[in-house]
């Protein structure tokens, strides 16, 4: 269709190129004279009133605008047209004609075309930028209004009923709203220690943690990350298993565990032992597997100490407060059961567990012992600790 389209076409003694170009870009800009094109070239219609268009194109090329027609008209910016020339301009260099010098100035055209409306785009997101900080500022403003810190009479008032959890929560979270941009949020006359002292309580009254520990925290990380620490805190944790790869393989205990019915996935990118399990439909701490000592069920967060360590084979280190063996069991396993490992353990108590889980593991290379570590300096002695 589009061959026999481009044989009519060519069959049509067209004028030069350029001059048909120009002819086109004018028609196609008379509203009249566009639809009339529009349908010939759209409407699907069958190729002699396909090659009917073409000649009238022909035609009205010949016809010809006055000069006024033609300054009218370029001064308009009608990127579709440009776009539709440039494809009329292909299919003529298809078929053999030659007008490198008028595709040139088609890309040119083409280029400012694109630089114009790109520049547009730009003007236009740099407004709505605009727009956005200022509806932005007006909403921080409006919202800060809203806020303000109890008074010492409402606190006391509030003191006398059972918290509300719902207004804690609320109150905690404009408190870290106003002090994340404190300069242009905060209720005249207060400082920023009236705030935080505000969130030390909260914090304490809604998660029930005591004083000390919210002063650690409060000092040691910026409130927004501190509140993101605390809401991780108390999210249950997914089960974690590690390898034993004194023992087996990963991708072994992995296929050999989702065969029992236990749905797990490997633990992250930054572990090669760990395992995270989603769902089990048997005790994940009472398979064959667990019994043999093919894994140990420890939290992905205590896999990290080990790995900061490091240890070698044939190293010599110290565990100094080993029970129940988790940390001890993966040193041995890095160590491939070479060097020697000191597990020491306080509580006598733990120190069966502490053993029966470095038999279960197979680990061969330590020795438990049972003192306070911090009195025994002979440890100090150990490179790695
Ligand atoms: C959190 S557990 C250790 C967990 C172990 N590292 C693991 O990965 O399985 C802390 C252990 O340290 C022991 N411990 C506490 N103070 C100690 C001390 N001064 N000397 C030796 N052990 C101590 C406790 O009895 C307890 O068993």
């Amino acid at each position: 269709m589009a061959s026999n389209k481009s044989q009519g076409a060519k069959s049509k003694n067209q004028p030069p190129k350029k001059k048909q170009r120009n002819d086109l870009f004018i028609d196609k800009k008379r509203p009249t004279k566009k639809d009339e094109v529009l349908d010939d070239v759209s409407d699907g219609h069958s190729e002699e009133e396909e090659e009917a268009g073409d000649l009238l194109d022909g035609d009205e090329q010949m016809s010809g605008f006055d000069d006024d027609d033609v300054s009218e008209i370029s001064d308009e910016d009608d990127a579709p047209w440009a776009d539709d020339f440039l494809q009329g301009s292909d299919d003529n260099e298809d078929s053999g004609s030659s007008s490198t010098s008028g595709s040139g100035s088609d890309s040119h055209s083409d280029e400012t075309d694109i630089e114009e409306k790109s520049r547009a785009i730009d003007e236009q997101r740099a407004r709505e930028e605009e727009d956005a900080q200022a509806e932005m500022e007006l909403n921080i403003k409006e919202e800060s209004d809203e806020f303000r810190l109890p008074t010492k009479e409402e606190l006391e008032a509030e003191q006398q009923r059972p918290p509300d959890l719902a207004n804690l929560q609320m109150r905690m979270k404009e408190i870290v709203r106003v002090l994340s941009n404190f300069k242009h949020m905060r209720q005249e006359g207060t400082t920023r220690k009236d705030y935080i002292d505000q969130l030390k309580i909260d914090l304490g009254s809604y998660y029930g943690y005591n004083e000390f520990l919210i002063r650690v925290l409060v000092d040691m990380f910026p409130v927004v990350e501190l509140m993101e620490l605390i809401e991780a805190f108390e999210k249950p944790r997914p089960t974690c298993i590690r390898t034993n790869t004194l023992r087996t393989h990963r991708r072994d205990l992995a296929d050999v565990l989702s065969k029992r019915g236990v749905e797990l996935d490997q633990l992250s990118k930054w572990s090669k032992v760990g395992l995270v399990v989603y769902n089990s439909h048997v005790p994940i701490g009472a398979t064959p597997e667990y019994l043999a000592g093919f894994y140990y069920i420890q939290g992905a967060s205590s896999f990290l100490p080990v790995m900061a360590l490091a240890p070698q084979e044939k190293e010599r280190v110290v565990d100094m407060a080993a029970a129940p063996g988790g940390k001890t069991t993966y040193v041995a396993a890095l160590m491939k059961n070479s060097g020697i490992i000191y597990a020491n353990e306080i509580r006598e108590a733990r120190l069966k567990s502490l053993t029966a889980n470095l038999h279960r593991m197979g680990v061969t290379n330590t020795i438990v012992c049972n003192y306070d570590g911090r009195e025994v300096s002979i440890f100090l002695v150990f490179i790695r600790i």
